[in-house]
């Protein structure tokens, strides 16, 4: 069973990539799994080494958009892709807009090592 650590790596991290192509969303939707059984409407990918993301953790305390007191805001803006599912397209066909952008992240955290289990949103 996928950790919710692992889930985060394989929904959101992508360190090796920058810039990246207008397909880049279609591809990576369907090649991490977020287009199985329905087409995940919104999903960022941050191009950023796993221990930048990971100090997040311990950078600026933000509330959640759910009100938990565990999110926490990057210091530095991050390179990131924001994927966002096109009006009008239908499953199985996923259509994504590829955005990148360099915007500051919000990840919730928790657990022993605390580290990001959820993207709220980014600034
Ligand atoms: N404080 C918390 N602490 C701990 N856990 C918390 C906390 N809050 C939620 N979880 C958990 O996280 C899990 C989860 O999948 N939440 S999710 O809102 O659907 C994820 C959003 C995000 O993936 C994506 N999105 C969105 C915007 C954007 O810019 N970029 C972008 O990628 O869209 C999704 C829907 O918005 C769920 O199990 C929930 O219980």
């Amino acid at each position: 069973k996928e950790s919710r650590d692992e889930k985060f790596q394989r929904q959101h991290m992508d360190p090796n990539t920058s810039p990246v192509t207008s397909s880049y969303c279609n591809e990576m939707m369907k090649r991490r799994s977020m287009t199985v059984g329905r087409c995940k409407p919104v999903n960022t990918f941050i191009h950023e080494p796993l221990p930048d993301v990971q100090a997040v953790c311990f950078q600026g305390n933000v509330p959640c958009k759910n009100g938990q007191p565990n999110c926490y805001q990057s210091s530095s803006k991050m390179r990131i892709t924001d994927c966002r599912l096109k009006k009008g397209s239908k499953y199985p066909k996923c259509d994504y807009q590829t955005q990148q952008l360099q915007k500051s992240i919000i990840v919730a955290c928790e657990g022993n090592p605390y580290v990001p289990v959820h993207f709220d949103g980014s600034v």
